[in-house]
């Protein structure tokens, strides 16, 4: 469905990803994990089109991404949520989730997108007539991928959607990735820490510095010391070694 190969991409004239290789089938869970600064956020921004690198192919259902504006490519059925969760703050929690509505032409009517949306997240049914700017952290990354999934996508990209949440509110938004998943959309999710990958992830690359260095299930992974010490840190490979 999505498939990456050797794809390059330069910033400010340093490479920030050497030749990625990468691939998503339909209905899988696929999680792309490096520490800060490895280029996950710029691979998907890479996939969204709005950065154009300098060799590679991006094609999503035998269709080339590369060259295509990004409203295009979110026509074709991705969705994305970016880590920051940029949430329309003039528009309503409801406004901000029905706008992908407006912009890609589904199968589903606006309202039952936006009420499978809701399903998913049912705890924003209480914001509905808030607006974007009287939001938490956690309620923004709500909205955030509730939008992303109201485009009625393919294939949906979520950005670290757990960085920088609450402990209370990670249970809300793993839950809310296990009923994505068991929609059977194809998910492809950007993680800096190994524990926030849910155990049925089917397949994980971990990419350092702009390389990947594994492809492989999470039991192989945990398996591979040299990774664990990139997606897990020194203390978690001394626990696993003890485990
Ligand atoms: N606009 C930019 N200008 C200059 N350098 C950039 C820019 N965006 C990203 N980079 C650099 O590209 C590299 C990859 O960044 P990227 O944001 O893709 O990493 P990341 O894995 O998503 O990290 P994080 O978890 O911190 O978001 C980093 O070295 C970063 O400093």
């Amino acid at each position: 469905m999505l498939k990456i190969s050797g794809l390059k991409v330069d910033i400010g004239g340093s490479r920030v990803l050497n030749g990625l290789d990468l691939t998503v089938g339909p209905g899988e869970l696929v999680c792309l994990i490096g520490r800060n600064g490895a280029g996950k956020t710029t691979t998907f921004r890479s996939i969204m089109g709005y950065r154009q690198p300098v060799a590679g192919s991006i094609s999503f259902k035998g269709q080339e991404l590369v060259g295509l504006q990004t409203y295009k490519i979110a026509q074709l059925g991705i969705g994305y949520s970016p880590e920051e969760s940029d949430v329309y703050a003039d528009l309503s929690v409801a406004e901000n989730i029905a706008l992908p509505t407006w912009t890609r032409p589904s199968t589903l009517s606006e309202e039952a997108r936006v009420e499978r949306s809701l399903n998913v997240f049912p705890k924003l049914r209480q914001y509905l007539t808030r607006g974007g700017a009287q939001l938490s952290g956690g309620e923004r990354k709500m909205v955030s991928v509730a939008r992303a999934l109201a485009l009625d996508p393919s294939l949906l990209l979520l950005d670290e959607p757990f960085e920088g949440l609450s402990p209370a509110i990670i249970p809300i938004i793993s839950e809310g990735v296990a009923s994505i998943r068991a929609m059977g959309e194809a998910v492809l999710m950007a993680e800096s820490n190994v524990h926030h990958v849910p155990e049925y992830v089917d397949r994980l690359y971990v990419l350092e510095r702009g390389e990947m260095i594994f492809t492989g299930t999470l039991e192989q992974a945990r398996r591979d010391r040299a990774v664990m010490r990139v997606i897990a840190g020194e203390i978690d490979v001394g626990e696993i070694a003890h485990a």
